[in-house]
């Protein structure tokens, strides 16, 4: 059984200026140890997908799909109460801005404390123990005394290393990363992308990587799936899409690359779009 499995997902959202269809019957796989890459543009419904699979999409968006489980749990027919229970403990995520995504009246010790006490039965004592043995393991310097830190007194790399202590504090089966290096700088970029691979290989959990990055994908990923407006383009292991993509949009997408550059100007997916896209 898949660690997550969802078949053909869609997602609507009623806006002022009607409907709007940001997913179009996607289908996405993803097992236990696996790193999962979903790569495109801007607006292709990457962030929508899983947001979709969490339930954590405005109630302007109708999703529907043939099948969206969770190890086998139906997510689409899950409480509220039965959701909390799975998001944010065996399912977590974190997000591009790591200082906007941690609250900034509390400390580092207390947001991080505050996982651990929604999500498991340990003591006072315990709770303390086990965040300073997390924010060890993603490389926070002197964890005892960053516990009173806030997060504006923490640079940006460090608040997305909090930020990842807090998505696995509870040991998930499944970490969804949503563009977790973007608001960095590039040396700090590498260092969190080997961080979290390197979590995911020690803890054995599946990771979806979202990203616009054929460099992350690249770095990270096992499997891809290519997407471009709300519809998928190609899934491919990693090593084959990169040697023998089929998809013209992949295609473009590993064109644009900088390092393809030949003219006095970067090329742009679109510079390889037939006329009407892709
Ligand atoms: N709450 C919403 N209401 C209306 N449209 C939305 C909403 N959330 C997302 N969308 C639209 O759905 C489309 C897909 O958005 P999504 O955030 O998934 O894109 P993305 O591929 O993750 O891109 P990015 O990397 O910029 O986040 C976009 O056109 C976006 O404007």
């Amino acid at each position: 059984m898949s660690l997550l499995e969802i078949r053909n997902l869609k997602v609507e959202f009623d806006t002022a200026r009607g409907p709007f269809k940001a997913l179009d019957g996607v289908d996405y796989t993803v097992d236990a140890g696996e790193v999962l890459a979903i790569v495109g543009e801007s607006g292709s419904g990457k962030s929508v997908a899983m947001l979709a699979a969490m339930g954590l999409l405005p109630n302007t968006a109708t999703i529907t799909a043939d099948k969206m489980e969770f190890e086998g749990l139906d997510l689409r027919t899950l409480s509220a109460q039965a959701r909390r229970k799975v998001i944010g403990k065996d399912i977590s995520m974190i997000f591009q801005e790591p200082v906007a995504s941690l609250n900034p009246c509390f400390t580092v010790g207390f947001q991080l404390a505050e996982t651990l006490k929604t999500h498991t039965d340990l003591s006072g004592r315990q709770i303390k123990d086990r965040v300073i043995e997390i924010l060890t393991s993603v490389g926070i310097p002197d964890p005892a005394g960053r516990l009173r830190a806030f997060p504006h007194q923490m640079s940006g790399g460090q608040c997305q290393r909090v930020m990842i202590a807090m998505a696995i504090a509870c040991a998930p089966k499944l970490l969804i990363a949503d563009e977790p290096t973007t608001a960095l700088d590039v040396t700090i970029q590498k260092q969190i992308l080997d961080l979290l691979v390197k979590l995911q290989q020690d803890s054995g959990m599946g990771l979806i990587m979202i990203t616009h990055d054929m460099g992350v994908v690249a770095e990270t990923a096992d499997r891809v799936i290519v997407q471009y407006q709300g519809r998928k383009m190609e899934e491919a292991d990693v090593l084959t899409l990169f040697e023998n993509p089929k998809s013209p949009y992949t295609k473009a997408l590993l064109s644009a690359l900088p390092e393809n550059a030949t003219g006095d100007r970067l090329p742009t997916v679109s510079d390889y779009a037939e006329a009407g896209g892709f």
